[in-house]
């Protein structure tokens, strides 16, 4: 589904080079695993086409993908949360925040019972009616997830989704990724492979800025958790 066929990128400023050579697997969780400063971010944001590739392709779903020549539906198949949360929040309440994708493709009547659907599965009901610039480290998160989920994309994309939630929160998220792909494709950063062992089908290792093997069965994934 997802493919980065010798794909390359400089950034102009720091000049740090990145080499990524994937095929991500095409069902169930993957982690994207690495030190900090690794690249997993960088990965993420050439992944969702945020960056623009320096050399090679990007395919997703047969077809190569890039932002100069975006696919129109590309964001409705693809969803993105990136690590701040902060910087996916525009709107004046968590409502209208919720609300902005489905709004474009469906009746109002039809998008009030989703919002009200997504915010009870999050447990966000409570803040609806909150401005975004409000909440917490946490709810953020929590908010900026739901937003992307509500799309239901086919690919779905988290940087450290479980930063700054409580432990309650974590295992909550954790339910609701793992109940979600059984159709929808989840790729997940983290720095941390014990926290989320329980939870993922197979990992992607990220060192010195380039991909290392991708690592499949629960035996290999448990002699790597005190690595990464
Ligand atoms: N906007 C940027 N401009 C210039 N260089 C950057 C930028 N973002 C990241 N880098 C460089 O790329 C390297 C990798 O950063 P990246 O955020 O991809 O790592 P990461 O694996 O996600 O790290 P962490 O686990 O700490 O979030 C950094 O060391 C940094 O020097």
């Amino acid at each position: 589904m997802l493919i980065l066929d010798h794909v390359q990128y400089t950034y102009p400023n720091t000049k740090q080079s990145f080499n990524f050579n994937i095929k991500v697997p095409d069902t169930g969780i993957t982690a994207l695993l690495g030190a900090n400063g690794a690249g997993k971010s960088t990965l993420i944001r050439l992944m969702a086409l945020l960056n623009n590739a320096d050399h090679g392709t990007i395919s997703f779903n047969n077809r190569t993908v890039t932002s100069d020549a975006l696919p129109e539906d590309f964001y409705q198949e693809v969803g993105v949360v990136l690590q701040d949360p902060a910087t996916m929040l525009f709107n004046t309440t968590v409502y209208d925040e919720l609300a902005y994708g489905p709004n474009q493709i469906m009746p109002s009547e039809k998008v009030i019972q989703l919002v009200n659907e997504i915010a009870t599965e999050f447990k966000i009901a409570d803040l609806l009616t909150q401005t975004p610039a409000s909440l917490s480290g946490g709810q953020k998160k929590l908010v900026s997830i739901a937003c992307i989920v509500i799309n239901k994309p086919s690919l779905l994309i988290l940087d450290e989704p479980f930063d700054g939630l409580s432990v309650a929160n974590i295992n909550h998220l954790k339910n609701i990724l793992v109940k979600r792909s059984a159709t929808t494709k989840i790729i997940i950063a983290h720095h941390a492979l014990a926290s989320i062992i329980d939870m993922i089908d197979d990992a992607i290792i990220i060192e010195d800025r380039q991909n290392g093997d991708l690592i499949t069965g629960k035996e290999q994934l448990i002699n790597l958790s005190g690595l990464y």
